[in-house]
């Protein structure tokens, strides 16, 4: 046989190949397709980092108001606006759906959108209550669907790196977690953080991240919790609570709508504290960052570069791409909605 015979088949297989991996990436024939329940103000910000993951494209947008849907799709190049949640949930050209609505509408459109086959991610708090959470994660489980709650700081690279450190025993046997998450009054006119039948207060907005970094640094669940709180307008102000995790492992937890903006941690060793000023979201125009300090006195600080909602979302596209759950992502999730469950109650009896 001629060699141009013999080397043709491989090269049109190429060639084959090389054509349809550029119609993949000109089409994203392959991505997830996601549609956003409401037009909440952070969907612009996720909008914005779904459309720079490869893996995601977002196809739709829905509103209460279709005037609205059709405006918001307009102003950030969203294909379909939908006249109704309802009307979103309904369509095939839909894989998943994006939930940032009030908290206490979490629960049944979380439902509903695994009902109607949907992948989903939630936004904090994932639910009202420790059995709303369970409620969505049970029904994805039965209905084969993915979920993640949208607690972006989790997947930050700068975490899984404080992970390493505490694991390499860098701060020695961690014995004390300490956080305070806050701002000064929702300020948003009409915010549903002001409103209780929605879900408001500081408990499940800002809480989740508090409470929830000291459940994440702790790897596991507090035995016993104590907790005092001041209520304003029928929500939660502010609360602070002692959390022992056994094993001789505490952490004092406060989170408030009535001090300035603040987003740190402490994580103290017998050997060495990391500290971290913005573990929520890195301030505006800094590189995320961190400080150790060690027993001599001396300190080191470590800085990183990236997107932690652009890498949440590429970490979620992989797991609906690969049929995994999130199942430690989902554990941490539910356990931050059992501890502020269980303040709520303890500090309401
Ligand atoms: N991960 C993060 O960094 C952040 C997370 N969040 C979380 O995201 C969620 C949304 O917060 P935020 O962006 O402030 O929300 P917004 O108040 O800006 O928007 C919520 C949207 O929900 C829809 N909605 C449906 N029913 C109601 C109702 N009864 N009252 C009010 N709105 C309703 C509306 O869309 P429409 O009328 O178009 O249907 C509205 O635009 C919350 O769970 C919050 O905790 C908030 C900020 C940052
Ligand atoms: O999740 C959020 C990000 O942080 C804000 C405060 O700075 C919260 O109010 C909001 O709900």
């Amino acid at each position: 046989m001629p060699r141009h015979d013999r080397v043709a088949p491989f090269l049109f297989v190429a060639l084959l190949a090389q054509t349809l991996w550029f119609v993949d990436r000109i089409f994203c024939l392959n991505a997830l397709r996601f549609g956003v329940l409401g037009t909440a103000r952070i969907a612009r910000r996720i909008v914005a980092d779904m459309q720079s993951v490869d893996a995601i494209q977002v196809v739709g947008i829905a509103s209460r108001d279709p005037a609205r849907a059709r405006w918001y799709a307009d102003q950030y190049g969203i294909a379909q606006a939908f006249d109704s949640y309802d009307a979103m949930l309904a369509s095939d050209r839909i894989d998943a759906v994006y939930i940032p609505l009030p908290p206490s509408l979490h629960h049944d459109w979380a439902l509903a959108a695994a009902d109607a086959g949907k992948h989903l991610i939630v936004e904090k708090p994932v639910a009202m209550t420790l059995a709303e959470a369970q409620a969505i994660d049970q029904r994805c489980r039965d209905r084969g669907r993915q979920w993640l709650d949208a607690t972006a700081w989790l997947h930050h690279l700068r975490t899984d790196r404080i992970r390493q450190v505490i694991d390499a025993g860098e701060l020695g046997r961690v014995q004390h977690i300490s956080v305070a998450c806050s701002f000064f009054e929702p300020f948003q006119s009409d915010d549903h953080r002001l409103k209780p039948e929605l879900g408001g207060g500081c408990l499940l907005d800002l809480g989740w991240y508090a409470y929830g970094m000291a459940r994440w640094a702790a790897g596991r669940l507090p035995v016993a919790i104590q907790s005092i709180g001041r209520q304003d307008r029928d929500i939660w102000f502010r609360t602070s609570s002692l959390l022992d995790f056994g094993d001789d492992l505490t952490a004092t937890v406060n989170c408030a709508y009535d001090t300035a903006t603040r987003k740190w941690f402490e994580i103290a060793g017998d050997q060495a504290s990391i500290v971290c000023d913005d573990f929520t979201r890195p301030w505006p125009s800094k590189p995320a960052r961190f400080w150790i300090h060690d027993r001599a006195g001396s300190v080191k600080s470590e800085t990183f570069d990236g997107n932690q909602e652009a890498r949440m979302l590429a970490t979620f596209a992989d797991l609906v791409s690969n049929a995994t759950a999130a199942t430690a992502m989902n554990q941490q999730a539910l356990d931050t909605q059992q501890i502020l469950q269980t303040i709520a109650d303890g500090i309401a009896s």
